[in-house]
């Protein structure tokens, strides 16, 4: 957030004062119009904080009151108001209230508690709103009041927004759970600052289409990547298959297979090369994927993947074992694990007793880039939100994730797409956004007919049309 308040001090010093802000309300005024439909005579209520987050609501509330509303505004802090914004919703017919039975009555309520410069949850004063029933659409003002925008973690009391109108950029908190989910439908509203490339980014549909690797008619097995598999035990055969159709839907032009579930792989993907001889004997490989549905022997094997001299993925069982052996130097590693993973392998690293596991998922950004600089890996943190950490300190939020995805296998999926992504040379930063990317619009696209989905189902949809559309170069040629 010291990069949006350095962008917009830029900004202010070369523009009339209140210009932004200005800017901000319009923008904010012209959503809630649309949410009305009809202004005239409608009912809205601004809760206004001390800072220029309330200054925003106040002057939207003006625009609102102006075109016909009835506007009342409600001062979490009387005597710190923005005076300007108050004064302006007086000028337009707005009035002050202390009823706090206005929010249930309320059409529309613009939260204007608290923005960018928030700390901590909502204080007692308008904590008693987040629990409240109310009849009509709440704006959150830049973020939901409570919610810290740097990062999305919530401390405390929040309120749910229906739809959230952000200004400038859009803050990490709105796209990371929980945050993410307080949020509802983020409108951006564009206020004229140039801001340096954030720290924490998403993927757009053209940054994928440009990472994805197509295969030409040059193309022997090597050049798609050979992807090395090291999956599936007695117990768990489905992971190695699940993993397996994962890689092969990711492009993989060749996949060796190492581990005791050879048979179902092969029935099910005749295609597959085994070794019986182990991974150090399985031939030339260009990604090891090692852990899903593990098992014995896991840590041997994960062991020689890490002294193949190729990138390394690390999932499931393999991650219990990376923690007992705390960071290893010297391989090319992306793990993707789920918070109870990363508790273990926090520990493991530290020394210390496993971190609450909750605790993790409520904080993703900061568990995720605490990994990735601890193991010097990059690390795909699973879960309500993807987020992708690399050792060199970016961070990717996943921005196609469906809850559907949260289903047996899935993972096993995921990690032998990112191993085949792996093999045809992306970074491993790239690799892991990509496949996040594609395994979430492949768990949409399998939920489409809204009936529950099987693992196999999100493998088989990585290939939909839409997908391999993305494969292609876009028509115009940009
Ligand atoms: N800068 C610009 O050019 C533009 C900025 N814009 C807008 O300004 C917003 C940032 O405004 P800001 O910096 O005034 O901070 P803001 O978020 O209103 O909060 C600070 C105040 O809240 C208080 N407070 C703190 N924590 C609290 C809590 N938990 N619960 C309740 N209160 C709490 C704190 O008081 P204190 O801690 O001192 O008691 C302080 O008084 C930004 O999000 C965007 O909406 C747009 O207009 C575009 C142009
Ligand atoms: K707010």
């Amino acid at each position: 957030m010291e990069q949006v308040r350095a962008a917009e001090a830029a900004a202010m010093a070369r523009l009339p004062e209140g210009t932004l802000m200005q800017r901000a309300a319009h923008g904010l005024a012209a959503v809630c119009g649309r949410l009305l439909g009809r202004v005239y005579g409608s009912r809205v209520l601004v809760l206004a904080g001390s800072g220029d987050n309330g200054g925003d609501a106040l002057y939207a509330g003006a625009l609102l009151a102006r075109r016909g509303a009835r506007v009342r505004a409600l001062l979490l802090s009387p005597e710190r108001v923005h005076a300007g914004g108050l004064a302006a919703l007086r000028a337009a017919g707005g009035r002050v209230t202390d009823d706090q039975r206005e929010f249930a009555a309320a059409d529309l309520v613009l939260d204007g508690i608290v923005g960018i410069g928030g700390r901590g949850g909502l204080r007692p004063e308008a904590a008693g709103f987040a629990g409240m029933a109310r009849r009509g659409t709440v704006v959150a003002v830049d973020v939901p009041s409570g919610v810290v925008a740097g990062t999305g973690e919530v401390a405390g009391a929040a309120l749910r927004a229906d739809v959230t109108v952000c200004f400038g950029t859009y803050k990490p908190g709105l796209l990371v759970d929980p945050g993410a989910s307080y949020a509802g439908v983020v409108h951006l509203v564009e206020i004229g600052i140039e801001l340096p490339e954030a720290a924490v980014t998403a993927l757009q549909e053209a940054d994928v289409r440009r990472l994805l690797p197509v295969p030409d008619v040059e193309s022997d097995k090597y050049r798609r990547g050979v992807v090395g598999i090291a999956a599936g035990s007695a117990k768990y055969p489905g992971a190695a298959v699940l993993s397996v159709a994962g890689a092969l839907r990711g492009g993989a032009g060749l996949i060796r297979y190492v581990g005791s579930a050879a048979a179902e792989v092969v029935r099910r993907f005749p295609e597959v090369v085994v070794s019986d001889a182990g991974l150090a004997a399985a031939g030339r490989v260009q990604s090891w994927v090692v852990g899903p549905g593990g098992g014995d022997g896991v840590g041997e094997v994960l062991d020689q993947a890490l002294g193949a001299g190729v990138p390394v993925l690390v999932d499931a069982d393999g991650l219990t074992e990376l923690a007992r052996r705390g960071p290893v130097a010297g391989a090319s590693l992306v793990l993707t694990p789920h918070t109870g993973e990363a508790a273990r392998l926090l520990a493991g690293a530290t020394g210390q007793a496993p971190p609450d596991a909750a605790g993790l998922a409520a904080s993703r950004l900061a568990t995720a880039r605490r990994l990735a600089e601890l193991y010097g890996a990059t690390v795909l943190l699973k879960g309500s939100t993807t987020v992708v950490a690399d050792p060199d300190g970016r961070c990717r939020v996943n921005p196609t994730g469906t809850p559907w995805l949260a289903t047996a296998g899935s993972g096993d999926v995921l990690a032998g797409l990112l191993g085949s992504l792996l093999a045809a040379g992306l970074a491993p930063f790239d690799a892991a956004s990509v496949a996040a990317y594609l395994h979430g619009l492949a768990g949409r696209h399998a939920a489409e007919r809204g009936t529950p989905i099987t693992a196999m189902d999100v493998a088989t949809a990585v290939n939909h049309q839409g997908l391999g559309e993305l494969r292609r170069p876009p028509r115009d040629g940009s």
